[in-house]
């Protein structure tokens, strides 16, 4: 036994001397040389198949998408398996750090029945630079190891399904985003955003939106089959988007279903405000720019767009006393010139959309659809209207539910009666029913509801009677301008007038 341990040991002293030799009196390129043929001898000899994953990739060094989709992929599977684990912050994700398998560390994992190993692996490279603070670039890759006998498996099937299982998780995990154009003056060099975000948080669902409910079904089955319908707009030849043009009265909810249906689509949302889009141009820049699976809102299309063409420049309230920068001065000059067309938006939906891969959602808002442009709302463009009108009772057991958390009282029948007595929106139904205080019981918010819509009622009444007496005293105005003109006449072919009101 003992002879054994000190064979053991010679042989461990003469490899390590060996190893300093190789080291530090064999030249570079020598080195360099052997490695290179140690690992094919190895490769010749091994059954085993190794691809890397590197983190950068391309000329650029972009990051790739391939390693985040087998980052997520692997947090998601090795989070369970593997024994050293790293929490780092999760950028644009719903939790606030992503677990995932430390470098140096392995999983084995069977797939099929085949057994795969992956790593995940670290090297630094020191940069050549003249700094006081040396840095070190860090390169991550991934490594999968398999038997040579499953490649086909593995390059055909097993990839491809880490790949889509990285990317719909990491879309179910990530954040939604609300994109809002940069003034085109900003846009600076090329690789400054045109757009800036933030994360989008809105709380409405389409639970909380008072509408009839045959409608709301309607436009959740409309977005459910444009969601599913990739292979049927393949089929018919069609750019996978929709176009939805909302329209109704101020507060009837228009803002509040594109962020419902931003939230039931997982979609983005890109809120393009097109007076500060310099032309035709800019907004082509723009929109190719934005990603798939995102909503593109263009809010009160009517007061963005002239519709002869000419775009209006929102005013800008100028504060009094307030000295204006020449630069910004001159912005705004430049402002008035620039100019986004209507010919030019629909070119953009049209032509570009076609182009780009990936869902998207279009939506037009409006107050006045009778000022739209045929052009702009046609079938096509525009798929669905829908309109948003003022608050019927079932609109307003959705918003009893949603802010006194009623499903029945007493008083919903009185207040069922005004609604189709008077107009209120849902905006106002609701800033009218919501209690103000602790105190504020249901009984006594559904009260100055009601107390409300009589005021509404009794107004419109008011107005309706006004309105009345206005176009009698006009057609009494317009009878005895006639009465007049007939009189002139006569005086003229007879030379006389009778004059029938006095005696
Ligand atoms: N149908 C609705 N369901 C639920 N809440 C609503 C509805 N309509 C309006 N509201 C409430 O009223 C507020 C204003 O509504 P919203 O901004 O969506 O109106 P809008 O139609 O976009 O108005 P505008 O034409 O002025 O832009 C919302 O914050 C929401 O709380
Ligand atoms: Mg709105």
């Amino acid at each position: 036994m003992g002879s054994e341990w000190s064979l053991i040991g010679s042989f461990t002293a003469t490899v390590m001397i060996a190893y300093t030799v190789f080291d530090k009196f064999i030249p570079t390129h020598i080195r360099s040389y052997v490695q290179i043929y140690a690992h094919k001898l190895i490769g010749f000899l091994s059954p085993y198949i190794q691809i890397t994953f590197p983190e950068f990739s391309g000329e650029r060094l972009k990051h790739s998408e391939l390693f985040t989709a087998i980052q997520t992929y692997l947090a998601q599977n090795s989070s369970q398996r593997a024994r050293k684990l790293k929490a780092e912050p999760a950028a644009e994700s719903n939790s606030p750090f992503l677990l995932s398998m430390d470098d140096n560390e392995e999983i084995t994992e069977i797939f099929n029945g085949v057994k795969l190993w992956w790593g995940s692996h670290k090297s630094m490279i020191k940069t050549q630079s003249f700094s006081f603070y040396p840095t070190s670039d860090e390169k991550r890759f991934y490594t999968l190891t398999f038997h040579k006998r499953h490649r086909d498996l593995v390059s055909n099937t097993y990839i491809p399904h880490v790949l889509e299982q990285g990317k719909s998780l990491k879309l179910k995990n990530r954040q939604l985003k609300l994109f809002t154009n940069n003034s085109y003056t900003g846009w600076g060099g090329y690789r400054k955003s045109r757009w800036s975000h933030v994360v989008f948080e809105h709380p409405a669902r389409f639970e909380t939106l008072a509408m009839e409910k045959t409608a709301k079904e309607e436009i959740i089955e409309d977005l459910l089959t444009f969601k599913n319908g990739k292979e049927y707009y393949d089929k018919i030849g069609k750019a996978w988007k929709r176009g939805y043009l909302l329209y109704g009265p101020p507060g009837t909810g228009k803002s509040t279903m594109i962020a419902a249906m931003a939230n039931f689509m997982y979609y983005d949302v890109y809120d393009l405000e097109l007076t500060a889009v310099k032309d035709n141009t800019q907004l082509r820049t723009l929109l190719i720019e934005t990603t798939s699976k995102s909503i593109i809102v263009i809010e009160d299309i009517d007061c963005s767009l002239d519709l002869t063409g000419k775009r209006v420049v929102k005013k800008e309230k100028e504060k009094s006393g307030e000295v204006k920068d020449p630069v910004k001065k001159a912005e705004e000059e430049d402002n008035k010139e620039s100019k986004v067309t209507l010919s030019g938006l629909l070119n953009c939906i049209d032509g570009i959309w076609s182009g780009c891969a990936g869902e998207r959602i279009i939506i037009f808002t409006t107050n006045y659809v009778e000022k739209l442009d045929p052009a702009l709302i046609r079938s096509g463009r525009m798929d669905k209207k829908i309109e948003l009108s003022y608050c019927c009772y079932e609109a307003f057991k959705v918003l009893a539910k949603n802010y006194l958390d009623v499903d029945y009282h007493g008083l919903f029948s009185v207040v069922e009666g005004l609604l189709k007595e008077t107009k209120m929106t849902p905006a106002d139904v609701a800033e009218n029913m919501m209690p103000k205080s602790k105190r504020d019981d249901v009984e006594t918010c559904l009260k100055k509801l009601i107390e409300s819509l009589k005021k509404a009622k009794k107004k419109a009444e008011e107005e309706e009677i006004r309105l009345k007496e206005e176009k009698e005293k006009e057609q009494e105005k317009l009878a005895e301008a006639k009465r007049d003109e007939k009189a002139g006449k006569e005086v003229k072919e007879n030379g006389f007038s009778i004059d029938m009101g006095k005696g």
